[in-house]
């Protein structure tokens, strides 16, 4: 699948310079990041109510928009692809570690109560060394 998107995100890279007119990844770029990021929003919305509604065909289709309108706002964010990679590699790391460690009370959240598992299983990895 990365190869899939790596080769969209060139596309759009190479399509942020055409002719808006015709090019509605030009016309993304030139509407800029909040364009991007409502179209996005409404992509992932799309495949929602298609999920629930059990239309398996359509959740293809609009799952394949909802990663064009990803790639697109990564481009406009200035993510690459691979810094992504990079991420779900080490987190797919930290969980295989994650099995072999012994278990431990769940932790508790932070009083902000935003602390995310992920990061919390990397504390306690990078504690044991
Ligand atoms: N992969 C895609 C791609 N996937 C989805 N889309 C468009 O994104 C839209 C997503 O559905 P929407 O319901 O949001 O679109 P819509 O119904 O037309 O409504 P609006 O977005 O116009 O409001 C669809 O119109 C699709 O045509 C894409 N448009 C372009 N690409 C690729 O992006 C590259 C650049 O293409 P251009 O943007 O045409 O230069 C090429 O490699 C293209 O293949």
């Amino acid at each position: 699948m990365s190869d899939s998107l790596d080769r969209l995100y060139q596309a759009v890279l190479a399509a942020r310079d055409l002719d808006p007119a015709t090019s509605r990844t030009a016309r993304l770029f030139r509407q800029g990041p909040d364009k991007m990021a409502k179209k996005l929003a409404e992509e992932a919305i799309e495949v929602v109510i298609d999920a629930v509604a059990g239309k398996r065909d359509a959740v293809i289709r609009e799952s394949a928009d909802l990663l064009y309108n990803l790639t697109v706002l990564w481009a406009g964010a200035g993510v690459r692809p691979e810094q992504v990679w990079a991420e779900m590699t080490r987190r797919e790391r930290m969980m295989g570690i994650a099995e072999k460690l012994p278990k431990s009370p769940k932790v508790a959240k932070s009083r902000s109560g935003n602390r995310r598992p992920i990061d919390a299983l990397e504390d306690r990895i990078r504690k044991l060394g």
